[in-house]
C-alpha cells in the first residue's frame, strides 16, 4: 500500500479554450475525509472526474490507491466507490432489489441489507425507487457507491439541493462510513459542509489550489484579530479590523461614556477565508463589513 490513497501532482486540463485545472497538486491519506471546496467552475467536478477515471488528463501525474486512473483495470475499479448523480436504476425495482443487482459487479460486495441499514434506507428496502424523496435517492446513491467495499469513495457535490435537515443526515452517513476506514473525497461549494465533515480540505479557484490544511487552521490563517463594529450616534455604523478588540472596546466605551450602541465583536470565519481566497470580497468590501 501506498502512503498516499491520492496523488496528484500538477494535474492540468482544458477544454477548447477554457482552463479548467491549471496545475493542481492533492496528497489525501488514507482514512481521510478530503474537501475540495470551490465556487461554480473552479475545476472541482474536473479534478473528481479524473481521479475516478472517467476523463482523461493533458498534463501532471494521478495516482489513486496505487494507480494512475487513466490505465487502471477492473481490479482497480472495484476498490474505488463512486456516488453518481441519480444513478440510472430502473424506476420500478425496489431499494432492496437494486442494491442486490449492483453487489453482482463486484468481486467482494457488501451485505446489501448492511449497506440498506448503512445508509439509513431500511425502512425503505421494499419501496420503489420512483417512490423516493430526492434525499432518499441520494442516500440510495450512496448505498450504490459503497456496495462493492471501496476503499476510496469520492462524491460529486453530494448534498446540492438538499434541505437543510437532509443535508445534516447526510453528514451523519458520511461520518459512519469515515468510521469504518473509508478514505472520503467529497466537493461541495457548502462551507459549512467542509467545516463540520473534512479532516483537511483544499480551497479551488480558477483551476488552481489557493488554500489547503485543516478547516481550522485556515480559518486562524486569516490572523488573529477581530472586527469591532458599533453605530455612531448619527446613526452612521462603523467597523474596524483590529489585533486589539479589547483596546478598541476599552475606548468606545470611554468615548460614548457607557453602553456602546451596536457593539460586536467578529472574529474571522472559515467564510471570510474562503471569500478571500476565491476573490468573492475585494479589500473595498472588507473595510466596509
Ligand atoms: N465538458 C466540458 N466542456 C467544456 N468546458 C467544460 C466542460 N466541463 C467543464 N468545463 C469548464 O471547465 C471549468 C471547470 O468546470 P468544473 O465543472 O470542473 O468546475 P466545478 O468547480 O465543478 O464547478 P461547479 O461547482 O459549477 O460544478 C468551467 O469553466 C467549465 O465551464
Amino acid at each position: 500500500m501506498t502512503a498516499l490513497a491520492v496523488d496528484v501532482r500538477g494535474l492540468r486540463k482544458r477544454y477548447g479554450g477554457v482552463t479548467a485545472v491549471d496545475g493542481v497538486d492533492l496528497r489525501i491519506r488514507h482514512g481521510e475525509v478530503f474537501g475540495i471546496l470551490g465556487p461554480n467552475g473552479a475545476g472541482k467536478s474536473t479534478t473528481v472526474e479524473i481521479l475516478q477515471g472517467h476523463r482523461d488528463r493533458d498534463g501532471g501525474e494521478v495516482t489513486v490507491l496505487g494507480a494512475d486512473p487513466a490505465t487502471a483495470g477492473r481490479a482497480w475499479r472495484s476498490r474505488v466507490g463512486i456516488v453518481w448523480q441519480d444513478e440510472s436504476a430502473p424506476a420500478e425495482l425496489t431499494v432492496r432489489e437494486t442494491v442486490d443487482h449492483f453487489a453482482r459487479y463486484y468481486p467482494n460486495p457488501r451485505d446489501p441489507e448492511e449497506v440498506i441499514a448503512l445508509v439509513g434506507l431500511e425502512g425503505k428496502a421494499s419501496a420503489r425507487i420512483k417512490g423516493l424523496s430526492g434525499g432518499q435517492r441520494r442516500r440510495l446513491d450512496v448505498a450504490l457507491g459503497v456496495i462493492g467495499g471501496p476503499e476510496l469513495l469520492l462524491l460529486d457535490e453530494p448534498t446540492t439541493g438538499f434541505d437543510p435537515a437532509a443535508r445534516r443526515q447526510f453528514w451523519e452517513l458520511i461520518r459512519r462510513l469515515a468510521t469504518e476506514g473509508t478514505t472520503i473525497v467529497l466537493t461541495t461549494h457548502y462551507l459549512e459542509e467542509a467545516e463540520a465533515l473534512a479532516d483537511r480540505l483544499a480551497v479551488i479557484a480558477g483551476g488552481r489550489v489557493v488554500a489547503e490544511g485543516e478547516p481550522a487552521a485556515l480559518r486562524q490563517s486569516l490572523g488573529t484579530g477581530a472586527t469591532v463594529e458599533w453605530v455612531e450616534p448619527d446613526g452612521a455604523p462603523r467597523s474596524v479590523r483590529t489585533e486589539t478588540p479589547t483596546r478598541t472596546v476599552a475606548e468606545l466605551m470611554h468615548r460614548f461614556d457607557g453602553e456602546i450602541p451596536g457593539l460586536r465583536i467578529g472574529r474571522p470565519t472559515l467564510e471570510d477565508v474562503y471569500l478571500r481566497l476565491t476573490g468573492r470580497l475585494d479589500p473595498q468590501q472588507e473595510e466596509a463589513r
